[in-house]
């Protein structure tokens, strides 16, 4: 717990602060001193916020305006040391930035993007609101966050995603119209970060906010372009700034007067339990009929790849159904739990499961365009770590060449570790039928081991692995 000296904020940004919270800047000043709030969300698309709870004994009361949110004591818990953790069953994040994706309120079956999302705790709020239906577009400037991105989207089992690296005018370009809601979690000054992270108060200089408020004009020019008639955006920071925040909303709706601010909202850390975010709710005012719907999907703009033939090669179908009958003893087994609305395609052996409601990407920088199943080396399937984590419950229910491991005895736990480790499972008296099996942590997927009739080798990917001590 840092007190308000210990922290050394700079002068001109709390003479700022206290301009613009007023009477409750002794209340603001003391928040300083309270300990950073802890959080953690459910993932949707695994498990509800109750089962979670009912598994995990060290979450706390949860978080008023999340539906799957709760907060848990950093000082006595180590959230990401656990073996459900490393299942995808929930994202650490800061109980604030829950707010803004669960006030775009995305619905299954939309087209939703995040066009500032790494490391993507918000996008996957967003696939948990998509279900598996519909498609979300996440995309990041920066490369190397992009791909921490794309390691999150595949950890977390959304397969309905693509995955851009991209600046937003270039998105607009091909995306004109296609979104039903957009978020834009701006990159901004950090005001909010400072309780937790307080070298980031050093950085701080009106400069700086005057510099992201530009950066963040930027960004939102390009959402008209994107978003269609009536569609939805969410703008939010983690900074108090008026200029990053209110002030950019007001220059928004001067310059795009088919656009309305709808809601806004603060978190004050002075007034609630989190760090502090600033979330604005823009609509787009132009009509749009509901029965028109279909016909706007077909909108000239947007060139929708037409439904072709499935392209795989006789092979990689005889691969893939080898590989099926290896999990699910049924040729088409892996077939049944694809998403609706999109095919299995071949790239470069990649084999993807792709939406069909996408425009041409041609041009653009792809990370992933779908669910990656795996790749075909000389005939064979190998099945990606996405492939695993992307596979609803139904499908490992139902996998028969499976190893299910648990994590509620000390012993059985070891084992778990051993195979996040990525170390070769073997058990004495116990051999494995050759080829591929599915790992599970109870009903959910961890990722695949390849028996050799002896012993399982494991596949679980390198990046992903457990390290002891961290
Ligand atoms: C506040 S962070 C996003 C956090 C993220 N939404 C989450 O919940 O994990 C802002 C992100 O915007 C990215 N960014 C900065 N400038 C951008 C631009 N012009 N277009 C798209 N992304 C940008 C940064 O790389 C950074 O990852």
């Amino acid at each position: 717990m840092k007190g308000i000296e210990e922290m050394k904020l700079p002068a001109a940004f709390l003479s700022k602060m206290e301009q613009l919270v007023g009477a409750d800047y002794p209340q603001f000043l003391r928040s300083y001193e309270g300990s950073r709030l802890a959080g953690l969300r459910a993932n949707g698309l695994k498990i509800s916020p109750s089962d979670l709870n009912e598994l995990l004994s060290f979450l706390e009361e949860p978080i008023a305006w999340s539906k799957d949110g709760f907060y848990y004591n950093e000082a006595t818990t180590r959230p990401a040391k656990h073996p459900y953790y490393y299942a995808g069953l929930y994202y650490i994040q800061e109980p604030s930035a829950m707010l803004p994706a669960e006030l775009l309120g995305a619905q299954p079956g939309e087209r939703v993007l995040d066009l500032c999302a790494a490391p993507g705790g918000k996008s996957l709020q967003l696939a948990a609101h998509l279900g598996r239906k519909g498609l979300l577009v996440t995309n990041d400037l920066h490369p190397q966050r992009a791909r921490v991105l794309l390691k999150n989207i595949e950890r977390y089992g959304v397969a309905n995603a693509i995955v851009l690296n991209e600046t937003p005018s270039h998105l607009a370009k091909v995306f004109a119209g296609f979104f039903d809601r957009i978020l834009v979690d701006a990159p901004c000054s950090g005001e909010g970060m400072f309780r937790k992270e307080p070298d980031m108060a050093k950085e701080w200089s009106p400069e700086e906010v005057n510099k992201y408020a530009r950066w963040q004009q930027e960004i939102l020019e390009a959402v008209p372009s994107l978003l269609r008639p009536g569609g939805e955006v969410v703008y939010s920071t983690c900074t108090f700034s008026p200029e990053e925040n209110e002030q950019q909303m007001q220059s928004f709706v001067a310059k795009y007067p088919d656009f309305e601010l709808v809601e806004l909202r603060r978190l004050w850390p002075h007034q609630v339990k989190g760090e502090g975010h600033f979330v604005a709710k823009l609509k787009n005012k132009t009509l749009f009929d509901q029965q028109e719907y279909p016909i706007h999907r077909k909108n000239k703009k947007v060139k929708i790849k037409k439904q072709s033939t499935p392209s795989l090669s006789e092979s990689t179908k005889q691969a893939l159904a080898d590989f099926s009958m290896q999990v699910w003893r049924n040729k088409k087994g892996w077939q049944e739990w694809l998403p609706l609305g999109g095919q299995v395609i071949e790239r470069d052996g990649h084999i993807l499961w792709e939406s069909l409601d996408l425009p041409v990407l041609r041009g653009l920088k792809v990370l992933r365009s779908g669910w990656l199943l795996g790749t075909v080396e000389r005939g064979r399937f190998r099945p990606s770590p996405a492939f695993a984590l992307g596979l609803p419950m139904g499908a490992v229910k139902s996998a028969v060449q499976k190893l299910v491991l648990s994590a509620k005895s000390q012993r059985e736990n070891s084992l778990v570790l051993r195979y996040l480790r990525g170390e070769t499972i073997q058990q004495e008296g116990k051999t494995w039928e050759k080829g591929w099996h599915l790992v599970c942590l109870d009903e959910f997927p961890l990722g695949w081991a390849k028996g050799d009739g002896n012993w399982l080798k494991n596949g679980f990917p390198p990046g992903w692995r457990w390290i002891d001590g961290e």
